[in-house]
């Protein structure tokens, strides 16, 4: 366990928005951040890579204070994939990449062949090989989110922090930009809202409600009938198969409406 958070509490216009979350983040697996919206999954996301300061409570990488640690050492090994990006800046998508690269080789210097090797790996890995002379602006959503993830992957972290990265990509791109962040060797947090995805592809699952953590373990131990019913206000009918993962089949929503932010 490289990441971890212990207590910590987050707030904002004077309301709690986190409180008292305590997580453990297994090493070298991907643990799957799961929550109604306005859970405070984006928020523990940022509390993790030192993006927010917790107001209480601390965030330890490797069992140091991620707050006091210089910023340059923590981008060298931990890479964010927010949910907004920026549509109008100006850059191919090779410069977007090369842009994970800086905390190796500085702010000053270019880009070496090395760096653009690595650059190019990536985007392969991505499927958007074709496209490193694309101007940003140009692309899809699909293709941003990518590109996005392409360029934390150029930053080679160990710890690798995605909110909702499959956000925008068609079902092809979800299952193998799933597939591959499964099979890097980093430790991985996501935030997703596919409850299915999230049982086939996580390690581990962390449940929030309403900026708590209710639930931490094994998709089959917080993917129950009874906590989606509790945190989601939706009837489910799960099934395990032997040594599989559950799968989960959407029924009614309860009738005093889903918890929606
Ligand atoms: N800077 C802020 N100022 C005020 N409220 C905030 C701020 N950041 C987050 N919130 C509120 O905190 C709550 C949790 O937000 P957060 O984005 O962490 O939830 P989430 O689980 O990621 O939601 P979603 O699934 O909709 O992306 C929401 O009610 C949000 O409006």
């Amino acid at each position: 366990m490289s990441l971890s958070a212990h207590d910590v509490a987050w707030s904002a216009d004077g309301r709690p928005i986190l409180d008292g979350v305590t997580v453990a983040i297994p090493a070298g697996g991907l643990t799957g951040l799961i929550g109604p919206n306005g859970s405070g999954k984006s928020t523990l996301l940022r509390l993790l890579a030192g993006l927010l300061r917790p107001r209480g409570g601390l965030v330890l990488l490797d069992g140091r204070d991620l707050d006091g640690l210089p910023r340059r050492a923590v981008s060298r090994r931990l890479a964010v994939v927010a949910q907004e990006v920026n549509t109008e800046v100006e850059m191919t998508v090779l410069d977007v990449v090369l842009l994970g690269r800086i905390p190796h080789r500085g702010p000053l210097a270019g880009p070496g062949d090395a760096d653009l090797a690595q650059a190019r790996r990536v985007l392969a890995s991505c499927g958007m090989a074709g496209l490193e002379r694309r101007r940003w602006s140009t692309l899809s959503g699909g293709e941003r989110q990518r590109v996005n993830i392409a360029r934390a992957l150029a930053q080679e972290p160990s710890e690798l922090l995605l909110d909702e990265p499959t956000n925008h990509l068609d079902i092809t791109h979800q299952l193998a930009l799933l597939t591959m962040v499964a099979s890097i060797p980093a430790t991985v947090v996501a935030a997703l809202h596919d409850l299915n995805l999230a049982a086939q592809y996580c390690d581990h699952l962390l449940l929030l409600e309403s900026g708590r953590l209710i639930a931490a373990g094994p998709p089959e131990h917080v993917l129950t009938e009874e906590w989606i019913e509790r945190v989601y206000r939706v009837r489910t009918e799960i099934t395990v198969p032997a040594a599989g993962r559950p799968h989960l089949r959407f029924l009614a929503p309860l009738l005093d409406g889903a918890n929606d932010s």
